[in-house]
C-alpha cells in the first residue's frame, strides 16, 4: 500500500507541475516568429551563397554572412520583446568591425527581412551581435542560447542546417525552438516526401510538450512524439554527416553490439534532434574526438524538444546535461539521445565500449 501511495503522489506532483507551471507562451511565440524570419533569411542566403563571402574563424570553421545576419536578427527580435534578457550566442562583431564591406552585406541581409521602420544601421548590427557574449546562463538570469546557423558545413554544401534557440531560466532550459528550412515536414525516408512541404520549426516548453509546424507565423502545430521502439534491433540511429564531428566508426561498433541493422541517417545540425523527436530515428550518437568541448547552443534547444517529445538526452555516462555552467558543455563520453525506452540499453553499451 505504501508503494501505491508513493506512486499516486508522484503522479499528482507531475499533474500539479503541469497545472501550475508557467506556459512560456509569449516566449515561445516570440521565438517562433524570430525563427520564421531567420529561416526566410538563411534560405535566401544559402541560395545566393558565394564562396568568397566565407571567412575563416580562429577555430577554422567556416562562417558566412548568414551567421552574423541571423544572429543580429534573432537577438533584435527577442530583445524587443524581452529587453531584460541576456544572450549566449556563437558569433561576435570582431570580424565585421574590421571589414566594412562584410558589415554592409550583413546589414543589408538583416534589413531585407525587416520592415523599413524596423531597419538597422551597421553600428546597431555590431552592438546586437555583441549582446551574445554572456559568459554563463547563471541561475539568476534569463538567458537565450542561440546558434544562428548550426551545421555551417551543411549550409555551405546546400544541405541541412538550422537556427537553434533556447531560453534558460534559473539554470534550466524552459523553451527550445529549432528552425530547419530544408527539412521536409514528412519523414525524409518516407516515399511521400516528394509532396511534403519543406521547412519546419520544432518547438517545446517545459511541461508543455513538443510540436512541429511549417515555417510560417501562426501555422498549425502538430504534436510530436518519439518512437515507441523498445527493441534496439528495430532502431534507426542518426549521426553527424561530418566524421570529424562524431566518429562514424564508434557509432557503427555500438550499433552492431545493440543489434541495430538499419543504416544510419547522416545529417548536419540539430535537425537530428528534430527527426528523433518526431520518431523518424530512435537514437542519436555524438562521439567527438577526445578533448573536443561541446557548446551549449549546439544542444540546449534539441534537448528540451527531445525531453518534451518523450525522449532522453544525456552524456555517454548517462548524466543529464547542465546548460548553466558557461558557454561550454561539460560531458563525458559524448552525447547520446534516444526515445527514452532505449536509453538504459544504449548507455550500458556506450559505457562498456568507451570504458566509462
Ligand atoms: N571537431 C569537432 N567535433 C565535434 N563537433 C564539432 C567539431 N567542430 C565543430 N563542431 C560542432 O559541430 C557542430 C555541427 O554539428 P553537426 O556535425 O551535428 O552538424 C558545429 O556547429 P556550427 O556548424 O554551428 O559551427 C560545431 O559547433
Ligand atoms: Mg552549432
Amino acid at each position: 500500500m505504501a508503494n501505491g501511495e508513493q506512486v499516486d503522489r508522484a503522479a499528482l506532483n507531475k499533474f500539479d507541475q503541469k497545472l501550475y507551471a508557467p506556459s512560456w507562451l509569449a516566449e515561445r511565440q516570440v521565438a517562433v516568429c524570430a525563427l520564421c524570419l531567420a529561416c526566410k533569411l538563411s534560405s535566401k542566403l544559402q541560395k545566393q551563397l558565394v564562396q568568397d563571402t566565407v571567412i575563416t574563424k580562429s577555430d577554422n570553421s567556416p562562417v558566412s554572412v548568414a551567421d552574423f545576419a541571423v544572429q543580429a536578427l534573432v537577438i533584435h527580435w527577442i530583445k524587443r520583446a524581452f529587453p531584460n534578457d541576456g544572450f549566449i550566442a556563437e558569433e561576435d562583431s570582431t570580424a565585421l568591425r574590421k571589414d566594412n564591406s562584410l558589415l554592409q552585406s550583413v546589414t543589408e541581409a538583416v534589413n531585407s527581412v525587416l520592415s523599413i521602420d524596423d531597419s538597422l544601421i551597421p553600428s546597431e548590427v555590431c552592438d546586437l551581435l555583441d549582446l551574445g557574449n554572456r559568459p554563463v546562463a547563471s541561475p539568476k538570469d534569463r538567458t537565450w542560447l542561440l546558434d544562428p546557423i548550426d551545421g555551417t558545413k551543411g549550409f555551405l554544401r546546400g544541405e541541412q542546417f538550422c537556427t537553434a534557440l533556447a531560453l534558460v531560466e534559473s539554470g534550466i532550459v524552459r523553451v527550445g525552438a529549432l528552425g530547419c528550412p530544408n527539412l521536409p515536414m514528412s519523414p525524409t525516408s518516407s516515399t511521400s516526401t516528394s509532396g511534403s512541404k519543406v521547412g519546419c520549426i520544432f518547438h517545446a516548453a517545459q511541461n508543455a510538450g513538443a510540436v512541429m509546424q511549417e515555417v510560417e507565423r501562426g501555422a498549425e502545430t502538430f504534436p510530436i512524439h518519439v518512437s515507441d521502439i523498445s527493441d534496439p534491433a528495430w532502431a534507426t540511429f542518426c549521426e553527424s554527416w561530418e566524421p570529424g564531428h562524431s566518429s562514424h566508426e564508434l557509432s557503427k561498433q555500438i550499433a552492431k553490439i545493440l543489434g541495430v541493422s538499419n543504416d544510419s541517417i547522416r545529417m548536419d545540425s540539430q535537425c537530428k534532434y528534430g527527426i528523433l523527436a518526431r520518431g523518424e530515428a530512435s537514437i542519436y550518437f555524438r562521439f567527438p574526438r577526445e578533448g573536443y568541448q561541446e557548446n551549449v547552443w549546439d544542444h540546449a534547444a534539441g534537448s528540451i524538444i527531445i525531453g518534451e517529445a518523450g525522449g532522453m538526452v544525456t552524456d555517454g555516462t548517462g548524466q543529464a546535461l547542465d546548460f548553466s555552467k558557461g558557454r561550454k558543455l561539460w560531458n563525458r563520453g559524448g552525447i547520446v539521445a534516444t526515445n527514452g525506452r532505449l536509453h538504459t540499453a544504449v548507455i550500458n553499451v556506450v559505457r562498456h565500449v568507451l570504458q566509462l
